[in-house]
């Protein structure tokens, strides 16, 4: 879906780099409180690219993490968080902050993949296979199908295609992390979150991991939260700086890095702070 100009993601900062993009979720005026009070995200606008990858940076503390669990409702899990605003995931144009919306099912719709990879205690087929049981899937041969393709997607299929039946903590870190992905897009989910996918891993894990978002964004738009500049640059089309819980500045990731118009960007990109 097109947006015209006039409604274009990020009016404030650089509204024009969407224009002709097909968003596939858009933050607007998004603000978002702790049950505490503390005021973590401040009146957000900012569009996904629709299978693309939005890389999000910042300073330690900046809301990176707040901003990226809006996306799938994690915030509800804890009483007395309050969001302000939108997010609208197309098609349908749905406000997925919506009072009357399930964030059961905004969970189907868009996954998340943690710093730490965190598998089940269970085996490796049933950890890939738990969001199709959650959803009602009964059918053996469709969840086997599901199983396959998710853990292909997630380029684990070969490694694992024999030991299904093996508890998932019997892997590497770098297999856990792809099976926590596969487990995600078993539920062909539209928009996958990724926060700070490979802290936790090794270089030769982390290329895969890196390779993966590259090939997943054909099939997935992605939104992933680094503290890695390198890797921000390496796999996003699209890169958001945020400071303080406010969005400094948004654009195509080889604009900001090499050439960012606010200097708040500029101070962070050279290690200025943070
Ligand atoms: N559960 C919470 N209750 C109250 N305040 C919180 C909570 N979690 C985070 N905050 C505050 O919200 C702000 C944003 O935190 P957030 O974790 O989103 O930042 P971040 O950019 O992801 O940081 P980091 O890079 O260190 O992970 C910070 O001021 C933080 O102290």
């Amino acid at each position: 879906m097109l947006y015209p100009a006039s409604t274009a993601p990020n009016a404030a900062h650089g509204s024009e780099i969407l224009e002709h993009t097909e968003i596939k979720a858009q933050a607007r005026n998004l603000n978002f409180f702790y049950a505490g009070g503390v005021q973590a995200l401040k009146s957000i606008n900012l569009g996904l690219a629709a299978n693309s990858v939005t890389a999000l940076i910042g300073p330690s503390g900046c809301g990176k993490s707040t901003f990226l669990r809006c996306f799938n409702r994690m915030h509800d899990l804890y009483p007395g968080n309050r969001y302000e605003g939108e997010i609208v995931v197309n098609p349908g144009g749905i406000n997925i902050l919506g009072a009357d919306i399930d964030p059961i099912e905004v969970r189907m719709r868009i996954s998340m993949v943690f710093q730490k990879p965190n598998p089940f205690p269970k085996t490796i087929y049933e950890n890939v296979a738990y969001g199709l049981r959650v959803r009602g899937v009964r059918q053996r041969a469709l969840i086997d199908e599901k199983v396959e393709e998710a853990l292909r997607g997630a380029a684990l299929w070969e490694e694992v295609k024999d030991r299904l039946q093996q508890l998932a903590f019997n892997l590497s870190g770098g297999q856990q992390q792809r099976l926590c992905i596969a487990r995600a897009l078993a539920t062909d989910p539209e928009i996958l979150l990724f926060d700070e996918p490979t802290s936790a891993l090794d270089p030769i894990a982390t290329d895969s991991i890196e390779d993966l978002i590259g090939q997943l964004k054909n099939k997935v738009t992605i939104l992933i939260v680094t503290h890695n500049m390198h890797q921000a640059a390496r796999v996003s089309n699209h890169t958001a700086f945020m400071h303080m819980g406010e969005l400094v500045e948004f654009g195509p990731t080889d604009m900001i890095f090499t050439n960012p118009k606010v200097k708040r960007t500029e101070d962070y990109i050279t290690g200025r702070y943070g």
